[in-house]
């Protein structure tokens, strides 16, 4: 988020809001083992733990994380061409595509202040085989660049916030890696630049110890499967299963499984072609969206515009808040159609591309209209 002046606050509303939300709709988790731990930085977190820690079902579960992976990065179009397409059209007539509804889109946020989230693989990147490879063009870096000029702009991402930020390189934007569980403020064009104030929020800390306690459990565990991939992400972890043999999917979700029975602390979350495990406190893609907002001095505006554009099904914990606040939209990225809470659509990155310039030339036009209209 560039040039604005952001205060650094506290996220215990936040959370707090989170822990209602998570206590009224407790089927998955027990509320009652939650407990408060101290968190460096006092912000509360939140341990719930999982109530199903394998045994019986576990053979449910594993099947189900598949499934929903499947979903979420469809391998095997069964149907014929013809109903795919009639299907999407029909999709596309709930989430219509964010450049034809462009003037529809900006005439909505009309005198507010346009916020910018962004998701990183899979919106910015395109899905590639080998994580480490998922760079993102020199292209989409400039139109990102130029929205950051206008906008204050997030990268959110499931990545461990350096490496998300190796692969963008725009020291003028806001960074929450770890799915928004480690968010950091613009090294460049901040207002505040007291020590290291920039640090916003790590609401994870604690976890820190476990995490890289299960990802050697897990390298060690996936040794076996060939394709199988490991990925450090600080406060959570990947498993990839893209360069896994189909046919091996269920053996390897079920090592996952074994490992994670040990921590009941942890969670699991399901991706394209990748399972996250990550800390049980509701901190989520969402709360970073509405911490980043508050953090801007938008807590409780009716000013802003939120936009967020993402891919995979954590984006939908964002989606959701904007939804609730009826404020701004989400836009999900897919050529396939998908159960979301997002508004519009795009089909993949270039799209993303599209819209982002859209956005910047209608900016640039209209500044310059305001200065025509004075003189
Ligand atoms: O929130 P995101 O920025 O979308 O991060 C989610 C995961 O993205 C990455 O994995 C995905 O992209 C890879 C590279 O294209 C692809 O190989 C993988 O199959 C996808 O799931 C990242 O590597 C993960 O750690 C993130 O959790």
């Amino acid at each position: 988020m560039t040039n604005q002046n952001v205060a650094v606050s506290d996220p215990k509303s936040a959370i707090g809001m989170a822990i209602d939300v998570i206590v009224s709709n407790s089927s998955f988790f027990s509320p009652a083992v939650r407990k408060p731990p101290t968190v460096p930085g006092g912000y509360i977190t939140i341990c719930l733990k999982k109530l199903e820690t394998g045994g019986a079902g576990g053979a449910g579960r594993v099947g189900a994380w598949v499934d929903s992976m499947r979903a979420s990065s469809p391998t095997h179009i069964k149907s014929t061409p013809l109903s795919d397409s009639e299907a999407l059209s029909s999709w596309m007539l709930h989430h219509p595509s964010a450049l034809r509804t462009f003037e529809q889109i900006t005439n909505a946020s009309e005198g507010k202040q346009i916020v910018m989230f962004l998701d990183y693989d899979g919106t910015l990147s395109p899905i590639v085989e080998d994580p480490d490879q998922a760079f993102m063009s020199k292209e989409m870096r400039a139109a990102v660049k130029d929205v950051a000029r206008y906008f204050p702009t997030a990268i959110v991402s499931g990545r461990c916030r350096d490496k998300v930020y190796r692969f963008v390189k725009l020291s003028e934007l806001y960074y929450a890696g770890s799915h928004g569980m480690d968010i950091k403020g613009p090294a460049k064009g901040r207002k505040y630049k007291k020590g290291d104030q920039s640090l916003l929020c790590q609401p994870a800390s604690e976890f820190l110890p476990m995490i890289d306690e299960v990802y050697k459990a897990l390298l060690e565990k996936t040794k076996s499967t060939p394709g199988a991939k490991v990925e450090n992400n600080k406060f959570c972890l990947s498993v990839h299963f893209r360069c896994v043999d189909e046919q091996r999917w269920t053996a390897l979700a079920e090592q996952v499984r074994l490992v994670l029975n040990q921590y009941p602390k942890l969670r699991l979350t399901q991706g394209r072609k990748v399972l996250e495990i990550r800390p049980t406190i509701k901190w989520d893609k969402g709360n970073a969206l509405e911490f980043l907002l508050e953090s801007l001095g938008y807590a409780n505006s009716n000013d802003v515009f939120p936009i967020y554009i993402g891919d995979d099904r954590t984006d939908e914990d964002a989606f959701k808040v904007l939804r609730n606040r009826g404020q701004g939209f989400g836009i999900l990225v897919s050529k396939f159609p998908k159960e979301t809470s997002a508004s519009y659509s795009l089909q993949e990155p270039t799209e993303v591309m599209n819209f982002l310039q859209l956005l910047v030339e209608w900016k640039r036009r209209s500044l310059q209209d305001d200065i025509l209209s004075r003189d």
